[in-house]
């Protein structure tokens, strides 16, 4: 059950401007208590609300009841936890259960979870009718920091990650940030690896920030709010300048070439691997690669590579529970990478913290250069 919003608790709003299709991310403790009123304000008759059998659990019923109390018909779709849902057969089973419930294209699907739901019901909304308005209410760190901010739906494949999708903006993004209070201390950790990355990217004052003050996030103080709505900003702003990934949105995908075909290599087994753990060794990839490139000193890969240690993320190849197969698994993983160009593979790699770009055109001969150094290399 979810406790109600306390009189002063602070709710922050950040707005994506995107034409007609802006809409605001409301971020604070004991927003789910006003789901009702919020979504409501939207104007369907009724709605989907799509979760996994975790999340369903502790929240879904308190949310179909404050729908219900609003006037809306409120069913739920429940899909089982875990990054082996995001497939083919679940977009099925979730599409014909939306049908199933009558839900109009002015209707809403809410997903109410982590990135896996939120990814699958929004792909499901992107493609059932052509086109459900949708909700998001993220439940998880790495939901509310990246993954129900800025349109990007879909399921894998055996090819590779997220290889099958649509781009799909919500009409309203609720992250309460009391929900975080039940997440596994693992998928906390996951999730702040992408709250890094924002620093990693373009802020090195957020990256100094987050080295001072991830424990305050962790515990749930007035440091998680900021680091939530901090993320969405950043998210937002690049999201607003290049919505469909034609340039500069790339460069949210720091980590994710390392991280996506580690992914793949472990088929999407969420015991071994989860999404967030990707990216954090990803990331160090990306900066140990910068470096043995000459682009960035080492001490700055060192420096990134000591915080994801410190609050317990996995950051070397080696740390992949049960392998991370060959040098040509993982260059085969990345060659589906949906940035390549031209048969080229495209890296998002850095001069220093805070100072990432997007390098077209990286020879696979450096690739597997690197890869076979960070084989023979142990951990300093
Ligand atoms: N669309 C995007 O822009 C985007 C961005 C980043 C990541 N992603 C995708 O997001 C997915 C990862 O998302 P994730 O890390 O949230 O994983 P997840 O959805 O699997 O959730 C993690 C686990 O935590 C549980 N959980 C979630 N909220 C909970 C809560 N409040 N209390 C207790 N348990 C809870 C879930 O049941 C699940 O077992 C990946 O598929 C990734 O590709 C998408
Ligand atoms: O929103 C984006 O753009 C991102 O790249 C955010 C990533 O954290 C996220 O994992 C995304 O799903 C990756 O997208 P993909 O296009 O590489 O599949
Ligand atoms: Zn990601």
């Amino acid at each position: 059950m979810a406790a109600a919003r306390a009189p002063d608790a602070p709710v922050i709003t950040v707005h994506v401007p995107l034409g007609d299709r802006a809409y605001d991310i409301f971020v604070g403790r004991g927003l789910l208590g006003e789901a009702g009123a919020r979504i409501a304000a939207l104007g369907a008759r009724a709605a989907a609300i799509v979760t996994d059998s975790n999340v369903g659990a502790l929240y879904g019923g308190a949310l179909a009841d404050a729908l219900q109390q609003r006037g809306l018909r409120a069913s739920i779709i429940t899909v089982a936890p875990g990054e082996a849902t995001k497939s083919y057969a679940s977009l099925e089973t979730v599409c014909d259960a939306v049908l199933e419930a009558r839900i109009e294209r002015g209707d809403l699907v809410i997903a109410l979870g982590g990135g896996v739901v939120g990814d699958l019901a929004g792909f499901a909304a992107a493609v059932a009718r052509r086109g459900v308005r949708f909700v998001q209410v993220p439940t998880s760190l790495l939901s509310q920091v990246d993954s129900s901010v800025g349109g990007k739906t879909g399921i894998n494949s055996r090819h590779g990650k997220n290889l099958v999708g649509a781009f799909h903006q919500p009409s309203l993004v609720l992250a309460d940030t009391a929900l975080l209070d039940t997440l596994p201390i693992r998928e906390m950790r996951a999730g702040y690896a992408e709250v890094v990355k924002y620093g990693l990217i373009d802020d090195a004052g957020f990256f100094d920030w987050c080295e001072a003050n991830w424990q305050g996030v962790f515990a749930g103080g007035p440091e998680r709010n900021e680091a939530v709505a901090q993320s969405c900003r950043a998210k937002a702003a690049v999201v607003v300048r290049d919505e469909r990934e034609e340039g500069d949105r790339a460069l949210l995908n720091l980590g994710h070439t390392f991280g996506h075909a580690l992914e793949r290599i472990t088929r999407y087994d969420s015991a071994r691997l989860v999404h967030g753990e990707g990216v954090a060794i990803g990331m160090c990839l990306a900066f140990r690669f910068s470096a043995f490139l000459g682009l960035c000193s080492a001490d700055d890969a060192t420096r990134v590579e000591r915080h994801l240690v410190t609050v317990g993320l996995p950051t070397r190849l080696q740390d992949v529970p049960g392998g991370f197969g060959t040098v040509d698994e993982l260059l085969d993983g990345m060659a589906q990478d949906k940035k390549v160009k031209a048969g080229a593979l495209t890296f998002i790699l850095a001069r220093g913290i805070g100072q990432s770009f997007v390098a077209h055109g990286i020879e696979i001969a450096k690739v597997r250069a690197f890869l076979n150094h960070e084989i023979a290399a142990t951990r300093t």
